[in-house]
């Protein structure tokens, strides 16, 4: 289950940003070229797996673009994008967004108070993006169905679960400055 996914990743150029080992993949960079069976493999998990009985997909720029698309086509669901562009429109939000290697602001429009929405992003590392966008929907009183993240590095998501976040994976992995590898049957969906 999920080959395309597992043996690309097993492929992933690693570079150096700062002190932290970056995987470099098509589905969390875009680079090299999105293969569409990829995508194909990874969107038809995700309906499988997940409650898609939402009013809505939201996914974060820039690699959750990709991914929410693929199911919005698929399902017929709309998405939206957290972007890291404010519009200062009514009732927008801005949460901080910290990482491993960076530090920016994410502004969320586009859902409504008692929506019910499937999260999806391309990875989790520290935790640190989910954490605040997880909040800030929970105090609009938006429904979170399923949060879903394509790879899982790093302790984010045992992070997140110490706060009552559950976070879906498909695969998670090691990255070293020797590449990545597979951590078998350790995703909450494998
Ligand atoms: O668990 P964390 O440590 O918070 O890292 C995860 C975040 O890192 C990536 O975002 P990035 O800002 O690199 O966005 P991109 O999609 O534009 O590459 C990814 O899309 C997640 O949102
Ligand atoms: N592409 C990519 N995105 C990330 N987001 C958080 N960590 C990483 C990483 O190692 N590679």
């Amino acid at each position: 289950m999920l080959e395309i996914l597992k043996k690309s990743l097993k492929k992933a150029p690693i570079v150096k940003r700062g002190k932290y080992p970056y995987f470099i993949h098509p589905i969390t960079d875009g680079v090299p070229a999105i293969d569409p069976k990829l995508l194909d493999e990874i969107s038809d998990y995700i309906i499988e797996y997940c409650d898609m009985n939402v009013d809505r997909i939201l996914s974060i720029e820039a690699m959750g673009i990709p991914l929410a698309t693929a199911i919005s086509l698929k399902t017929g669901i709309p998405f939206s994008i957290v972007r890291k562009r404010q519009y200062q429109l009514p009732g927008e939000i801005k949460i901080s967004q910290s990482t491993g290697y960076s530090k920016g602001e994410l502004y969320i429009n586009g859902v409504e108070k008692g929506n019910r929405i499937l999260l999806v992003d391309d990875v989790i590392s520290t935790g640190g993006t989910l954490r605040f966008l997880v909040k800030a929907l929970e105090e609009k009183s938006v429904t979170i169905s399923d949060i879903i993240v394509i790879v899982g590095r790093g302790d984010g998501v045992q992070q997140l679960a110490g706060q009552g976040i559950k976070v879906k994976t498909l695969v998670d992995i090691n990255v070293s400055e020797d590449g990545v590898s597979i951590l078998e049957d350790t995703g909450e969906t494998n």
